[in-house]
């Protein structure tokens, strides 16, 4: 059985997933595509085959063709498009954040849990990128000994003004916080937030994390800073360390200097994770299991987490994240 799949938002990300699923993950098609930039969505469908634009979302969720929806529209859209597609009974991978506030999240939750299937998941593809699976899997083995302090990196070479103060939390910092969670198999209870210099814009973030096993958990988010995307990571156990540094494929030697060249966004660093998250989404569907990847209770908790630290960044306060009941679908 092939997967017909329908992508709703067709920028950077959408066109980045049509090309995958037509032409890197097997057993899928791309048939529709929608976008407000009705151009952009006839771009994308004309480089993919036998894929129509659609005029409406609602009309391609409901689609015969599409057997499988892709949310990659614009943050605060998620949620409508979600919770359409779990109305529709059609499965749907969402990219991050599920949603950007948590009562859109538990919404989500609420019509997941009322349709008795698992239908959703959620776009956090580091749990497919190769360095932290290694990175997990060695945790996981005990070589390590137990997790004690999680150090993470986060710098994007630029960002939208838009994407300053809270938005770096929820649509940046939020990788990291869905990346602990699943590294350590542990809540996070509590946050903090620090900032250099009173700046305007707090492009540049210092998030502490607290996990109910005792873990601490620190982030730099920078998404203004300039060189390149930079994404590192180090964890610190009882009897070692794993650290995680950005994938060199080649050392340039010239002028003086040795080093490697840095991506200018996320899609070089993380081409494999993505590959493999399509992949492994499809698979499952072909075979009727649960969608894998991150869930909806993933995506809820992710985003309880970056709004208490949106509060601690606005209040300067230590916040402590309250999660509601884990409903049984989750378990
Ligand atoms: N997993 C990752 O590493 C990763 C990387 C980048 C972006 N993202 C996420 O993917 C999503 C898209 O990001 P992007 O970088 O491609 O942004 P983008 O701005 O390039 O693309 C967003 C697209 O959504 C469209 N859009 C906006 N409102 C819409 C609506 N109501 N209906 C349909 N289309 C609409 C826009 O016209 C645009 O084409 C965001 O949620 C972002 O957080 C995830
Ligand atoms: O939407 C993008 C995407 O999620 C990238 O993976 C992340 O590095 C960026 O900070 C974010 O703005």
């Amino acid at each position: 059985m092939t997967v017909g799949v329908g992508i709703i938002g067709t920028g950077v990300m959408g066109s980045d997933h049509a090309r995958l699923l037509a032409g890197a993950v097997s057993g899928a098609a791309l048939t529709a595509v929608f976008d407000v930039d009705q151009q952009r969505a006839a771009a994308v469908a004309g480089s993919a085959g036998s894929a129509r634009a659609l005029a409406d979302p609602i009309e391609l969720i409901h689609d015969d063709a599409v057997d499988a929806v892709l949310v990659a529209s614009s943050d605060p859209t998620h949620e409508a498009f979600v919770l359409a597609s779990i109305a529709a009974g059609k499965p749907v991978l969402c990219e991050k954040p599920l949603a950007p506030t948590v009562d859109g999240c538990l919404r989500i939750l609420d019509a997941e849990a009322a349709s008795g299937r698992r239908l959703v998941s959620v776009g956090f593809m580091r749990r497919y990128d190769p360095g932290y699976v290694d990175m997990k899997t060695i945790l996981d083995s005990g070589e390590i000994g137990a997790a004690l302090v999680l150090h993470c990196v986060h710098r994007n070479a630029s960002a939208p003004a838009s994407r300053f103060r809270g938005d770096v939390i929820t649509n940046s910092a939020v990788h990291e916080i869905d990346l602990a969670r699943w590294l350590l198999d542990d809540e996070i209870v509590a946050a903090s937030v620090y900032t250099p210099r009173a700046g305007a814009t707090r492009d540049i973030q210092i998030l502490v994390l607290e996990s109910a096993t005792g873990v601490l958990v620190d982030i730099e988010v920078f998404v203004n800073a300039r060189y390149g995307y930079d994404v590192r990571c180090e964890l610190v156990g009882e009897e070692g360390s794993v650290s995680l540094d950005a994938a060199p494929a080649t050392e340039l030697r010239r002028a003086g200097m040795a080093g490697r060249r840095l991506p200018g966004d996320w899609r070089p660093r993380f081409a494999e994770a993505y590959r493999r998250e399509l992949q492994d989404w499809i698979e499952r569907l072909r075979n009727n299991r649960n969608p894998g990847g991150a869930d909806g209770w993933d995506g809820y908790s992710a985003t309880a987490v970056a709004q208490a630290c949106v509060a601690a960044l606005e209040t300067n306060t230590r916040q402590e994240v309250k999660l509601t009941a884990k409903p049984h679908l989750y378990a």
